[in-house]
């Protein structure tokens, strides 16, 4: 247990919105990844020794404009680990993919023991819309089409790759795939249009 903002929080389980506490980082494992999500971590950890990839570093806020009254980005905004969006991203510049490894928690669910496919999209809007932000700065998703071939069970663990295809003045197309950890299961795939911030 740790003492922060006058309040108990358990280390690894609760997330706190206080607004002085430091960010934290959660990209990083904690104690509810299962072993496939660690292991896909580790494969890439050892991928960016040679500065390759890079880990995206991931906080519960981009958004300045919250400061004073908490930290709410979307997909880290529930205050305990593993129950929502449980995930980190990593960045191949030359490649221009960026790829999130996934683990979607109970509070995510659709059908009876699988993923809401809202959830399924966001992680796609999120992993293909911070590619085409770190290939070429700030964008908007403008649209997204996605084809779901197999439910997503609760607790898995997921690889998504996403790509940048095509830059046409302020247009970027990029495409994903959202597999099983193992590259057995195609779960669903997308492609998608954002347009890059007019200034
Ligand atoms: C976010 C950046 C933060 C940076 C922080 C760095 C940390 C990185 C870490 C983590 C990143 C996380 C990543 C986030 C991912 C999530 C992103 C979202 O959820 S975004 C919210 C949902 N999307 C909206 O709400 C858009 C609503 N729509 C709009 O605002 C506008 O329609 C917009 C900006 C998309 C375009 O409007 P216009 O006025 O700027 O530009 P016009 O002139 O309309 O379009 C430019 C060109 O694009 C085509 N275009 C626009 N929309 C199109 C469409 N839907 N389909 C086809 N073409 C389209 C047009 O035909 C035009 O083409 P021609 O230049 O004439 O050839």
């Amino acid at each position: 247990m740790i003492r922060r903002c006058g309040r108990l929080l358990h280390k690894t389980k609760v997330r706190s919105h206080c607004p002085t506490e430091e960010l934290r980082d959660f990209g990083l494992p904690n104690a509810t990844w299962n072993k496939n999500l660690k292991d896909l971590y580790n494969k890439f950890l050892e991928l960016s020794k040679n500065g390759s990839w890079k880990r995206i570093p991931s906080h519960n806020t981009i958004a300045h404009h919250l400061q004073g009254i908490g930290k709410r980005m979307f997909l880290r905004n529930l205050d305990s680990d593993g129950l929502g969006f449980e995930y980190c991203m990593f960045y191949n510049k030359d490649e221009r993919r960026m790829v999130c490894l996934f683990q979607p928690g109970p509070y995510l669910e659709g059908p009876p023991g699988y993923a809401h496919g809202g959830c399924i999209a966001t992680i796609i809007d999120s992993t293909a819309g911070a590619g085409a932000v770190y290939t070429c700065g700030s964008v908007m998703t403008a649209n997204l089409n996605i084809t779901y071939f197999k439910p997503v069970p609760l607790g898995c663990t997921l690889f998504v790759d996403s790509h940048v295809d095509k830059i046409e003045g302020r247009k970027v197309y990029s495409s994903c795939h959202i597999q099983s950890y193992d590259g057995v299961i195609l779960h669903a795939e997308a492609s998608a249009l954002f347009i890059k911030a007019n200034h």
